[in-house]
């Protein structure tokens, strides 16, 4: 028989205590909650105990106007130079390192994407976990049409630009991937990065390395349905022609962010169009 691991629903006195003295003694929530995870507490049971221990004792020095930090490759400020243009940001979350970003494309560039994509559109693969190769499978309902680097100017001119917003040379760059989801399109929550632990892996990492950080451009509002949603912190974007959702999962110690689990949800309603930057952590041939 398979041994089944059972996880703890349950929190102990001693772990509601342990929870208010981290948090009085600076703690932040994801790193509890992370221990928490660790000692084989389910997410929920985790959230809730946090949760209550915040309202009991919220931490001292939280007061309103104290600008939590972060710690991002992304500029700091409320406008950031990405070389041609001025990109706002609309919201930043710390944990997982997150930032929504508005007039990253102009509406002409968008219409642009579209056509051009539009023309070499074919079923969107995944990485297969045992033989690394690039497998169509139901997680991911959407068409793509890769764009080698710098293959035309468009495509050049908004290499150069997510470069400057990433911070990121652009040969750390897998082309531009464009995305189109009609009714019922969707993509599964998965994690950018390739699992190490996976087989298939393996080329993927021995070219330019691991994934550190992605940039998703949307290229139109979506009628319905589409959001993209983080489910791990219970964050949901609205996809909006022109902006951009960008997030980084390398942490210290070559360790990986797991909360940066994502997926694009079902869309409902008309079609959605998206122009995705991947960055790995070396130069890569693309
Ligand atoms: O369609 C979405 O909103 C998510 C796309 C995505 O996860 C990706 O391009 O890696
Ligand atoms: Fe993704």
């Amino acid at each position: 028989m398979v041994a089944v691991e059972r996880q703890h629903t349950k929190v102990t006195p001693d772990w509601h205590r342990w929870i208010a003295e981290s948090l009085q003694a600076g703690a932040r929530a994801v790193d509890i909650l992370q221990t928490m995870l660790d000692n084989g507490f389910t997410e929920r049971a985790s959230w809730q105990a946090i949760d209550d221990a915040l309202m009991a004792a919220p931490p001292e020095d939280a007061a309103i106007g104290d600008r939590p930090s972060f710690d991002s490759r992304l500029a700091d400020g409320h406008v950031i130079d990405a070389g041609d243009r001025a990109v706002r940001v609309v919201t930043r979350i710390a944990r997982p390192v997150v930032a929504v970003l508005d007039g990253v494309l102009s509406p002409e560039e968008c219409a642009a994407f579209r056509g051009m994509a539009a023309e070499r559109l074919h079923r969107s693969t995944v990485v297969h976990k045992e033989d690394g190769r690039n497998t169509v499978m139901d997680i991911r309902t959407s068409d793509g049409a890769y764009f080698q680097r710098a293959e035309n100017e468009l495509v050049a001119l908004v290499d150069r630009r997510v470069s400057a917003l990433m911070r990121l040379p652009e040969d750390h760059g897998e082309g531009l991937q464009v995305m189109r989801y009609g009714i019922g399109g969707e993509y599964q929550p998965h994690y950018d990065y390739f699992d190490p632990s996976d087989k298939g892996s393996q080329p993927h990492l021995d070219a330019g390395g691991q994934r550190i950080a992605t940039l998703i451009m949307y290229l139109n509002d979506v009628e319905a349905g589409g959001e993209t949603v983080f489910p791990r912190i219970d964050f949901s974007y609205v996809p909006k022609e022109g902006q951009a959702l960008y997030f980084e999962y390398d942490m210290p110690e070559g360790r990986l962010d797991p909360l940066t689990l994502h997926g694009g949800a079902p869309v409902t309603q008309g079609e959605k169009w998206i122009v995705t930057k991947w960055m790995r952590e070396r130069a890569f041939s693309g």
